[in-house]
């Protein structure tokens, strides 16, 4: 990666799994890093280390109580810590979640991003702003892959909010001049996936079935398919980005798509478990070699409108920032699962032993 000199950096979505590993990589290149949080984060946070790093050594992370849909509390982050690089990574990003609360999901979205840039504008003119975008942009592709240049058709209320801020931040690098990058990121997993997200929901399922701590996982539609990349590798081309000349935008994406069904079959093979699959889609089962169900299909989960023919064409991102997914669809799933095997482990261990 290229060199530069360590840069005072703000980042919103610090707890999450994307901006702990942005701080991790930030911290390695010696940045003094602040993260923006609505609340101070529980103990047991992927921060945890970054806030109070082993032997007593300094913090490396210091943390800014706010709230993204409070104008005022944005401007007094980014006036007093004068930032020279913005990582806007905070959403609620869950798509079923933003159809029960379309509110919330766009205030942080929209409002949040609006704030930010205008703040920027007032306070800090040279400060460079990334934009976390999402697939979701495109919802019902037109065209396939998606690059920079494809049509935005979100399909659910993320998706809207992300399209308005993608624009927001085209219109705000045009006309006001500053250094503002949308990331249109395609799907990126990693242990530190939320457990409501499919890939996590299957590691650590099969993981807990495996330890038989759980007899078998409800799934929606296994032949969904989904561009699915390693976080670690993407939070290198959101650093790369405002590393780059100017502003821009840039699609971060593998350019290869796996069902859900093909990550449940690595999954279960990854823990020893592997599994075969009995009946038709919305009555399929998938089945231990016991012949026992460890698999089953839920309607709920299933999604009205489903976004289709996601995949993203990354050229450009090769081409001008040097970056490329890195990490194999297969060495994804088995990180997830390990670390999920690892965390049941630890907790049988901690538990209390039944008598009797
Ligand atoms: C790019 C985009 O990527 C992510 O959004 P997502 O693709 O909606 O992620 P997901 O893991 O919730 O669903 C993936 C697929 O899996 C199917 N699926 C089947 N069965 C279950 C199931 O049981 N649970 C879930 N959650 N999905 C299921 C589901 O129908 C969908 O086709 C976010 O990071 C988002 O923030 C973002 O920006």
């Amino acid at each position: 990666m290229p060199t530069s000199s360590p840069k005072r950096v703000l980042i919103t979505g610090i707890t999450g799994q994307d901006g702990s590993y942005l701080a991790e990589l930030l911290a390695e290149r010696g940045d003094v890093i602040w993260g923006f949080v609505r609340q101070i984060p529980q103990p047991g946070s992927w921060i945890d280390p970054l806030l109070k790093p082993a032997g007593g050594k300094p913090p490396r992370v210091k943390l800014i109580v706010g709230d993204l849909a409070d104008e005022g509390s944005v401007r007094r982050a980014v006036g007093s810590i004068l930032p020279e690089e913005i990582y806007h990574l905070a959403a609620q990003s869950h798509v079923p979640q933003s159809q029960l609360d379309p509110e919330s999901t766009l205030l942080v979205s929209m409002a949040g991003t609006s704030y930010l840039l205008d703040a920027i504008d007032e306070l800090t003119p040279e400060s460079r702003f990334f934009h976390a975008s999402s697939a979701e942009i495109f919802g019902d592709a037109v065209s396939s892959p998606q690059n920079e240049k494809t049509p935005l058709s979100p399909r659910n209320p993320y998706g809207s909010g992300k399209a308005f801020a993608t624009h927001l931040v085209r219109t705000v690098r045009d006309s006001r001049g500053t250094f503002a990058v949308n990331g249109i990121c395609f799907n990126h997993e990693s242990p530190r996936r939320g457990p409501n997200f499919v890939t996590r929901k299957i590691a650590m399922a099969a993981a807990r079935i495996a330890l038989g701590r759980q007899d078998s996982v409800s799934l929606g539609n296994l032949n969904a398919r989904r561009d699915w990349g390693f976080a670690g590798d993407f939070v290198k081309a959101m650093w790369l980005s405002l590393q780059a000349e100017q502003g821009d935008d840039y699609i971060f994406a593998t350019g290869v798509t796996r069902t859900v069904r093909e990550f449940c079959e690595q999954a279960f093979q990854s823990v020893g478990l592997p599994l075969t699959w009995s009946g038709v889609e919305k009555e399929e089962v998938g089945l231990d070699d016991q012949g026992i169900v460890r698999m089953r299909i839920e309607p709920e989960f299933y999604r009205p409108l489903e976004a289709v023919q996601l995949v993203g064409d990354a050229s450009k991102a090769a081409k001008e920032l040097g970056w490329k997914a890195e990490t194999g669809f297969n060495e994804i799933v088995a990180k997830m699962c390990a670390a999920d095997l690892d965390r049941e482990r630890a907790q049988i261990e901690n538990e209390p032993e039944k008598i009797g």
